[in-house]
């Protein structure tokens, strides 16, 4: 496969503790100075933390249900130095996160018995949902499978340019029929195309235009209703694409989306370059589908497969 060793960087892959060491430094210096000049974790230390997972992006309810874990710790331990302090946040996060059900990824597979799996990506614009969709294909192709695009954000010609770029630099096809032209009709030609060719995964680009307007809403339904003539479970998936570094707009716009569409897999992209990736910690606790995918960088093989405990182990290991 000579494309991957162009397409794949040659440098070390970026570890996750590099794609978080923004939101680490961060992290760390706030708590640092909630904690400064006391010995024991009392109600200001507390008050203080509050703030501090706020201001880190964790969200209010996340961040209401920890420090309520610590308040009663603190009432049974009665005595907590504020040196255990990072120990008991990590349990505690790493606790929390546990409890939601979902189940991470081991890799990037998609289910052996469903052929073409299609997964329907969506999102506001500028998240990064093109460039995901790239990397996905990538680590698809890099598997072995037959990958196929569809270019059904049809709505700026940018967008559909952008996907067949990505297209033929991982060496995958692409569906497109220009700008402006009906987004489900591409969606249409993509899995007739898929099932005719049997490709094993067809993942199709949408508008991203802005989700409280009705009319996307819309036009999703009527992408899946063309897709389903073909194959009446599809999508397979639908994939919110989040942009992690909006912090706290990112929740929203995960609350708003799954009001409007079934959403059933998250993927937060940017944390390489910001200090609130703290959102994912209250994304996942808030969320019942399942954070499948980050991103920590504009590479190929930028794209992790998302792991709670990996998450919370990197964000509390101080150095690189
Ligand atoms: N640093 C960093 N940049 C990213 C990541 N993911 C995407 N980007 C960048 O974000 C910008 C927007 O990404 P696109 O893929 O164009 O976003 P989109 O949602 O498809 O946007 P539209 O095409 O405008 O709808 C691009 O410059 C990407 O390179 C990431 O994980 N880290």
């Amino acid at each position: 496969m000579a494309i991957f060793g162009g397409l794949f960087s040659k440098e070390k892959k970026k570890s996750l503790d590099e794609g978080l060491e923004k939101t680490k430094e961060s992290f760390f210096t706030k708590l640092g100075k909630a904690v400064a000049g006391k010995s024991k974790v009392d109600e200001e230390v507390l008050d203080e933390l509050e703030e501090v997972l706020i201001t880190s992006d964790v969200g209010v309810n996340t961040t209401i249900k920890i420090i309520e874990r610590i308040e009663e710790r603190v009432a049974r331990d009665k005595y907590l130095g504020v040196e255990e302090l990072d120990r008991i946040l990590r349990e505690e996060i790493a606790g929390l996160l546990a409890e939601n059900n979902t189940t991470d990824l081991s890799d990037f597979s998609i289910p052996q018995n469903i052929k073409p799996y299609v997964i329907m990506v969506v999102g506001v614009n500028g998240v990064g949902k093109t460039t995901t969709i790239g990397k996905l294909a990538a680590q698809y192709k890099k598997k072995g499978l037959n990958v196929l695009l569809g270019a059904a954000d049809t709505f700026r010609a940018a967008a559909v340019d952008q996907i067949k770029l990505w297209g033929e630099r991982v060496g995958v096809p692409v569906i497109a029929k220009g700008m402006n032209t009906d987004p489900s009709a591409v969606a249409f030609d993509a899995v007739k195309q898929g099932v005719d060719e049997g490709a094993d995964v067809v993942i199709i680009d949408t508008a991203g235009r802005l989700h409280t307007k009705v009319n996307l809403m819309n036009e999703l339904s009527k992408i899946k209703r063309v897709m389903q003539k073909f194959i009446p479970e599809a999508p397979h998936e639908v994939l919110l694409v989040l942009d992690g570094s909006t912090g706290q707009n990112a929740a929203i716009q995960a609350r708003e989306f799954t009001k409007a569409t079934d959403v059933s897999a998250l993927a937060i992209t940017k944390l390489d370059g910001t200090a609130k990736g703290g959102v994912v910690i209250g994304i996942s606790d808030e969320f019942k589908i399942p954070v499948k995918y980050i991103g920590v960088g504009e590479k190929v093989d930028d794209l992790q497969v998302f792991n709670k405990m990996e998450f919370v182990d990197s964000l509390f290991k101080k150095s690189l």
